[in-house]
């Protein structure tokens, strides 16, 4: 278990980033912030996500008074012009996977640590491809509760693996931290905390 030489949390309330991050091997404590994600006029989905990633650890830098190294991170799914958050209900979400059906789209992970230090960011940007979906594969996947909580509809983690052609880049960031680049941020503020 490695220690940092302030305490390290995370500003999250993803039970997969808080698995991935235990991966890692990192003693850390998790945190509520409340963040709104609304994108703004104009925003590319690149700037919105890393700008959401920076606000989710800087809320969280904020919470524990500014004494210790707080992870915030958001994840979500391009599909050309469009931007696929959270669904709202069953029919978002069916209109979601119809467009990802045989497509494929960028799922964009923005992880930043926030930290005495200043803030340090990673984005991490993979290609997924799925098949040709069904609608009664759709209506199926949604009775399984899966897709109202994740960005695009599906997680890549569960059921909606089966609908996975191809993945060019991080999996670990589909499911909404990225391993490697997570690792790196922290090291880098290990070796900071030493020198
Ligand atoms: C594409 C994809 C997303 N997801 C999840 C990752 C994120 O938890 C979620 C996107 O929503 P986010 O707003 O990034 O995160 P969150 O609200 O779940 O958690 P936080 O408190 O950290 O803001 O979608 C999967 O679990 N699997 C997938 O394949």
């Amino acid at each position: 278990m490695v220690h940092l030489a302030v305490p390290l949390y995370l500003a999250s309330a993803s039970p997969r980033r808080r698995e991935l991050l235990t991966q890692l091997g990192y003693h850390f404590e998790v945190i509520s912030v409340q963040v709104p994600e609304v994108r703004e006029a104009g925003e590319a989905p690149v700037d919105y996500v890393q700008r959401l990633a920076r606000q989710k650890a800087a809320a969280g830098l904020h919470a524990c008074g500014g004494h210790g190294a707080v992870l915030g991170a958001d994840t979500i799914v391009v599909l050309g012009e469009r931007v696929l958050e959270k669904p709202k209900d069953k029919a978002d979400a069916l209109a979601m996977l119809t467009a990802l059906s045989g497509q494929t789209h960028v799922v964009m992970t923005a992880v930043a640590l926030a930290s005495p230090q200043g803030m340090a960011l990673r984005l991490v940007c993979t290609d997924v491809t799925f098949r040709t979906v069904s609608e009664a594969e759709m209506q199926d996947y949604w009775s399984t509760g899966e897709p109202c909580d994740k960005a695009g509809a599906y997680g890549i983690q569960g059921r909606a693996g089966k609908f996975v052609k191809r993945i060019e880049g991080s999996y670990s960031a589909v499911v909404g931290l990225p391993l490697l680049e997570t690792d790196e941020l922290l090291q880098d503020l290990l070796q900071q905390q030493a020198g």
